[in-house]
């Protein structure tokens, strides 16, 4: 198993105290496997995928990660292995401003090691990016940096993809040609895949699917 998660809890302060979002959320997913999480808007998602990244710390319960208790580790702990084990396309793209398009393609894969340049090429060519390697995010279309920002997550060869409507801030033209684009990358790769999404057409897609409601998977 790849990702377990156990009875996982989060609360955020309210004016009235805490309010609990996750109110033991169990799930798991294997190696290679992919997953669509649906729920209403404000019924803790993405809070799900956050804790699941190690960017934010639960309230009680576990996730175990690529054989490593997430939830036991420290700050850098988490970011370690979120770094080698985690590759993130979230709706913002999250780019680096300061580099150019093959810098931001190599910049997870770099932290981990050597990026192998046959695989960024290969990469950037399936998503139609070899014209823009120099540019900047900034000299970009909305559905480019959305490319390069999967690109990002894959040349790290994670084990794991968390993606938190990864279209959703694209016309809908362009967010079917960047979806299949990425389910078929993913699906290449043999990463696993954890995709937050509000379209059932999507939802139906992936291996599996799992409702949060009332802070539970149903
Ligand atoms: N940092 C925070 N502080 C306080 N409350 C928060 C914080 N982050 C999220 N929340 C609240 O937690 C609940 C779950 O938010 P979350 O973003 O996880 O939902 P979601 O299912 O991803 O929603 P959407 O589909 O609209 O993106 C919401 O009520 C939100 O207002």
């Amino acid at each position: 198993m790849l990702l377990l998660i156990e009875d996982l809890l989060k609360s955020y302060p309210g004016p009235e105290g805490p309010v609990p979002v996750l109110r033991g959320v169990t799930l798991s997913l294997d190696a290679g496997k992919t997953l669509a999480l649906t729920g209403e808007s404000g019924s803790g998602k993405s809070t799900l995928l956050h804790l699941v990244a190690g960017l934010d710390v639960a309230d009680g319960g576990r996730v175990l990660l690529d054989g490593k208790e997430a939830t036991k580790l420290d700050d850098n702990g988490r970011a370690r292995l979120r770094r080698s084990a985690v590759g993130i396309v979230f709706q913002q793209f999250n780019l680096i401003p300061s580099l150019d398009v093959a810098a931001n393609i190599a910049f997870q894969a770099r932290l981990n090691g050597t990026p192998e340049p046959q695989e960024l090429s290969r990469l950037a060519s399936a998503l139609g990016l070899e014209s823009q390697l120099r540019k900047y995010p900034e000299q970009l279309s909305g559905g480019q940096q959305q490319r390069v920002a999967i690109a990002r997550a894959l040349a790290a060869r994670p084990k794991l993809i968390l993606a938190d409507e990864p279209t959703g801030n694209l016309d809908e033209a362009t967010a079917d040609e960047v979806m299949e684009q990425f389910l078929a990358l993913v699906a290449e790769t043999g990463a696993a895949l954890l995709m937050v999404t509000h379209s059932p057409r999507l939802a139906a897609r992936l291996g599996s699917r799992a409702h949060l409601s009332q802070g539970r998977l149903a």
